[in-house]
């Protein structure tokens, strides 16, 4: 304190002739402390345990019991063999999994200076042109950089403000098709997860490009694609391709052996990838050159974000059309399962939107009046997270988690369904019962009632987007229709994917309601 008194009284230059040496001085011995608590750091964790370890095999470690594709269920087993928190090996890799919400906010947030960073997978390198995306990128000043970005423009409360019409346009659509189909064809199923995912895409367009399309010349392929190609190649082939198994990523020390089938099936994806969003790109950049400007990501980052090269740019804008586009329809087409197997349920949740509501159409000023449909939205993400496995983290430093030694090299896999499965924390944790989320302990419109967000310093980015789009998206869906699933539905809840899809798209009966 008296040092800072003391500098306001010594003349600017004397300060400046003087700080010189001082910072200098300063730096070395900042150097030496950071030096001395790194190493204490490693001491102490060195003295803890090592963490239990599933046995596997020599070499491929325990790659062949993870052959299912839901590795996420395979690790919940798991914690109840050997603990919430354990080591596996992936081949060459050795991955740290932590399956309860404690041991998950300690990575997010205690160690997160340790772990926040990634290591991707040759398919996610590719696809992600190497963390040129928010969601996918090390935790520095790029990040830092987009992130302000996408929130201004996109995402952030007051964004979202902005961006309401095109919410508002969304679910006034899929209301208006429903009726159509129950107009035309009355004895049939309806798929809610067509009408709904291509209404989702053009919302994503207009809020990162301004406008929707129904068709797009792409130069580079010398044609024209209908939407549902565009739909397909920017958000439907990506999530297939994020997933898709480059066998040396988990023997690195073999990298150098070819695996061709693997590059051409994943560079195709990314250079289709690429010249339908140059396309694009090029309309909307005609748009803004002609002098008509729109309220949109890529208005903003043309004008605001001259750091960032043409491909960023580019990146960005195809990052804010697939994250709008995919896991939205992930909790709306649950939700509604749920709630058109449970009629009781669905009675209670109507009765409530009307007590609300009267005969008017919900609005979103309505939902911090609507607990029980707020208490939906949460227990369809705790059953169903969207997001089961946050991608791995790196543990770029000697760190521990739960007690353990957890060593720099390792990955960190959190697994979200198996938090939020956890019979500690959830009671029946198989069942989906809204009410344990009308509990006093739970604010209505807090967003981070389960792990289904993250947490931290990179907990999700479009959260109140989610929660504002599918909230407002049931509410409507059972203000004017009774929903039964189709006979052989109720059994039909396997899933596929990086996100949780239903396997199956639901097929549900619809009644309008007088
Ligand atoms: C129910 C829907 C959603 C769920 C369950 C979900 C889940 C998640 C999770 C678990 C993370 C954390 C990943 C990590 O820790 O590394 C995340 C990050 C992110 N999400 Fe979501 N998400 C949803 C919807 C959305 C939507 C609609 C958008 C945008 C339109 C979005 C944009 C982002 C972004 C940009 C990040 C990265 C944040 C950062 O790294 O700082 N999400 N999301």
């Amino acid at each position: 304190m008296d040092a800072i008194l003391n500098l306001q009284t010594v003349p600017l230059g004397t300060a400046i002739t003087i700080g010189g040496p001082a910072v200098a001085l300063g730096g070395i011995s900042l150097w030496f402390l950071k030096e001395y608590v790194n190493d204490q750091k490693k001491k102490s964790s060195n003295f803890l345990p090592p963490l239990p370890e599933v046995p596997g095999l020599p070499v491929i470690g325990n790659l062949l019991q993870l052959t299912e594709k839901k590795p996420h269920k395979t690790f919940t087993n798991w914690a109840e063999t050997y603990g919430p928190i354990y080591s596996i090996k992936a081949g060459a890799n050795t991955i740290v999994v932590l399956n309860t919400n404690e041991l998950a906010k300690e990575a997010m947030v205690t160690r997160y200076s340790a772990i926040s960073t990634r290591k991707l997978t040759n398919a996610l390198k590719i696809l992600t042109c190497d963390k040129s995306i928010v969601a996918i990128s090390d935790y520095d000043e790029f990040h830092k950089t987009v992130k302000r970005h996408v929130l201004t423009s996109v995402l952030g409360p007051n964004a979202q403000k902005r961006h309401r019409i095109h919410r508002d346009t969304l679910v006034e659509n899929v209301s208006k098709e429903l009726h159509d189909l129950v107009r035309k064809y009355p004895h049939e199923a309806v798929n809610l997860r067509k009408i709904f995912q291509s209404e989702l895409f053009g919302l994503a367009l207009k809020q990162a490009l301004g406008k929707d399309i129904e068709s797009i010349y792409v130069e580079e392929l010398d044609a024209t694609l209908p939407r549902e190609d565009v739909l397909k190649t920017l958000v439907l082939d990506i999530m297939e391709g994020a997933i898709d198994v480059d066998w040396r990523d988990f023997f690195p020390y073999l990298k150098w052996v070819p695996n061709k089938s693997f590059e051409n099936r994943i560079q195709r994806k990314h250079l289709r990838r690429e010249a339908v969003m140059k396309a694009l790109i090029m309309e909307q950049r005609k748009r803004i050159n002609s002098g008509e400007e729109l309220n949109s990501y890529i208005d903003y980052l043309l004008s605001e974000a001259n750091t960032l090269a043409e491909k960023e740019i580019l990146m960005l804008l195809w990052e804010a059309i697939i994250e709008s586009s995919d896991t939205t329809v992930v909790s709306t087409e649950w939700a509604m399962y749920e709630l058109a197997k449970d009629p009781k349920r669905q009675e209670q949740l109507f009765l409530e939107i009307q007590n609300v509501c009267g005969s008017n159409k919900i609005t979103e000023e309505k939902l911090c009046q609507l607990p029980y449909l707020c208490a939906v939205f949460h227990e369809t993400l705790r059953k169903h997270s969207p997001v089961p496995i946050v991608p791995l983290r790196y543990v770029h430093e000697d760190t521990q988690l739960g007690g353990y030694h957890v060593p720099k090299g390792a990955e960190i896999a959190i697994n979200i369904y198996g938090c939020n499965r956890d019979k500690r924390v959830w009671e029946s944790p198989e069942e989906w019962k809204p009410e344990r989320f009308l509990e006093r302990k739970y604010d209505p419109m807090e967003l981070q009632k389960t792990m289904a967000f993250g947490g931290g310093k990179r907990v999700c980015a479009g959260a109140l987007q989610a929660m504002t789009i599918t909230c407002t998206t049931i509410a409507r869906l059972i203000q004017e229709f009774e929903w039964s699933l189709k006979d052989g539905e109720q059994e039909n809840v396997a899933t596929m994917g990086l996100t949780t899809h239903k396997l199956h798209p639901m097929q549900a009966n619809i009644k309008p309601r007088k």
